[in-house]
């Protein structure tokens, strides 16, 4: 890559990848890279700007991670977040201590003085914080331009030599203009040309793919989702007929979901697509498998077998496209210091003797950067706007054990659901919705009769990048519509629940 790069330092904070993600919003590439990286791949990279992460440790911590020095030696200028800010002034003679009152959630910030990372701001700006520890001494050098009542030192910088410091967290939504301050550092303080964005993806990504596959064949696991699709439509565009894409039907789609793929993509489309027919041996594997974890390894490693036997067919491959995203790569532990949530089919699912050398394009991207890839190299609305279809599909879904009968009544109640809020206009502005089948039944009177039957539990959801959401409002008429259709027309359900929780504390899907 031949372009700008600023490279982020990755403290173990909860917002390292956030960070990089602002700074490519603001047409400057970025990546995250561990903090004890060697100096001399930081000089090979040849940043024009570095970030230091926040963290979880304090900086007079025995073993809490430190920088080596040569880095504030290279000439490019440094902005530190946090636990980042703390260490670059306490490694250059400043005073970093414990503070009698800890700062979490908003703060007012007072502005010193706009210069550097602050040009143009007003002199009272609202910002987030988390921490408890601050800077009490600032290095030599260094002028404090901003603070706030816990934090005297709360903005911090040396104009200089383009160092700067922030207490609180830019990167977040909560601080409002946090992405100005992002664009002053990359503009004012790094003086940046901004040539990153979306075409230049693309372009680099073809090239990337079309040097690592040669005139090897590739196979891709399309699902008919967005994610997989723009992954599909990014191969396709580096090597055109090389690909062939496989659909797997595992039974567990969504009520006429592999007729449309298979239309989509088969016809209007031109491109090499297999379908598989695999309904029997997913539900026979599943067979008796209850434990949502399990299940999903059981999933993710028939997905594999499947491929495996296809590529044989296709022969001469050994590379396999996947349209993995960012957030399944978090929420499976797919970093040192992130825990598993749950392991997405795609990644924590995958067998351990798997031959395959995957290609996954769009792993640092968030669903919304995916999104724009997508419109950028032309697909159409329809499928970019796709709401996201887990790939384990109704198998986590129907919860705990799966039976093909219980994966039928889902069918019909998730379509039901589907098609209401299509009518009620609201297919947009709701980021996901579905209907599951928990393990359970209730008592009901239906035509004066006793019934003993299914609970459907109705999931919608807000949400930007699936690594937060809220739970939709959806009018409580309109659900009064969904929950008659549903114990209208499925007779094995006799009791409708909507789910009113955000994520977090719960996950998007039950399971
Ligand atoms: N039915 C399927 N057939 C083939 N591959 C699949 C299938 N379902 C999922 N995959 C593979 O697993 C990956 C992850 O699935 P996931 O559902 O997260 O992504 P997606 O379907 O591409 O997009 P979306 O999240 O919008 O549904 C897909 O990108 C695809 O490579
Ligand atoms: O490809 C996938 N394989 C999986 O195993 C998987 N599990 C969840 N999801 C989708 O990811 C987003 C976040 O879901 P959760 O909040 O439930 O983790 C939501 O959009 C989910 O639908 C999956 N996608
Ligand atoms: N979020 C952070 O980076 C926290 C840094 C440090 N542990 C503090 O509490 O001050
Ligand atoms: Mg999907």
């Amino acid at each position: 890559m031949n372009h700008e790069v600023v490279l982020v330092l990755d403290f173990g904070g909860q917002y390292s990848k956030l960070i990089a993600r602002r700074i490519r919003e603001g047409n400057v590439y970025s990546e995250v890279v561990p903090y004890d990286i060697d100096v001399d791949r930081v000089k090979e990279i040849d940043p024009v700007g570095i970030v230091f992460s926040g963290g979880p440790n304090s900086v007079y911590d025995e073993g809490a991670p430190e920088i080596d020095d040569e880095i504030f030696e290279l000439g490019v200028p440094i902005l530190g977040i946090c636990y980042g800010m703390q260490l670059m002034c306490h490694e250059l003679d400043g005073v970093v201590k414990r503070a009698e009152n800890k700062e979490y959630g908003r703060a007012m910030l007072e502005i010193k003085k706009a210069e550097g990372i602050l040009a143009g701001l007003d002199d009272e700006l609202e910002c987030w914080m988390s921490h408890a520890d601050r800077v009490e001494e600032v290095p030599t050098g260094f002028e404090i331009i901003g603070a706030t009542d816990n934090s005297p030192a709360a903005a911090v910088g040396n104009s200089d030599r383009g160092f700067y410091g922030v207490q609180f967290h830019p990167e977040v939504v909560h601080t409002p203009r946090g992405e100005e301050i992002i664009d002053n550092f990359l503009y004012q303080v790094c003086d940046c040309s901004g040539d990153w964005t979306t075409a230049n993806f693309i372009e680099e990504t073809v090239a990337e793919i079309k040097e690592k596959v040669g005139d090897k064949k590739v196979i891709c696991g399309l699902s008919g989702g967005v994610d997989s699709s723009v992954a599909a439509a990014l191969v396709n565009k580096a090597i055109g007929k090389q690909l062939t894409c496989i659909f797997v039907d595992h039974g567990l789609l969504r009520k006429n979901e592999a007729a449309e793929v298979k239309e989509t993509f088969g016809q209007e489309f031109d491109m090499n697509l297999v379908a598989v027919e695999a309904q029997d041996r997913f539900l026979s594997k599943l067979e008796g498998v209850a434990d949502p974890e399990e299940k999903r390894k059981v999933i993710g490693n028939e997905f594999i077998r499947v491929f495996e036997e296809e590529a044989l067919k296709v022969g001469n491959t050994k590379y396999l496209v996947q349209g993995t995203i960012y957030s399944d790569v978090i929420e499976s532990g797919g970093s040192d210091s992130a825990s598993t949530i749950k392991s997405h089919h795609n990644v924590g699912g995958l067998p351990e003797d798997m031959e395959f050398k995957l290609i996954e394009p769009l792993r640092e991207l968030f669903k919304d950067e995916v999104r724009e890839v997508g419109e950028e190299l032309g697909l159409p609305e329809e499928i970019v706007w796709r709401q996201p279809f887990p790939g384990p599909g109704l198998g986590i879904r129907v919860l705990r054990e799966i039976t093909p009968e219980k994966v039928e009544i889902l069918k019909e109640a998730d379509a039901i659901f589907r098609e209401e809020v299509k009518k009620a206009g609201m297919s947009r502005e709701i980021w996901q919705y579905f209907a599951v089948l928990p393990p359970m039944r209730s008592v009901g009177v239906m035509g004066d009769e006793r019934t003993y039957s299914y609970t459907i539990g109705l999931r919608a959801v807000k949400s930007k990048d699936a690594m937060t959401a809220d739970w939709a409002r959806i009018p409580h008429d309109v659900l009064e519509k969904i929950s008659t259709a549903i114990t209208n027309e499925v007779p094995q359900v006799n009791r409708v629940v909507y789910d009113i929780t955000s994520k977090p504390p719960a996950t998007i899907e039950w399971e």
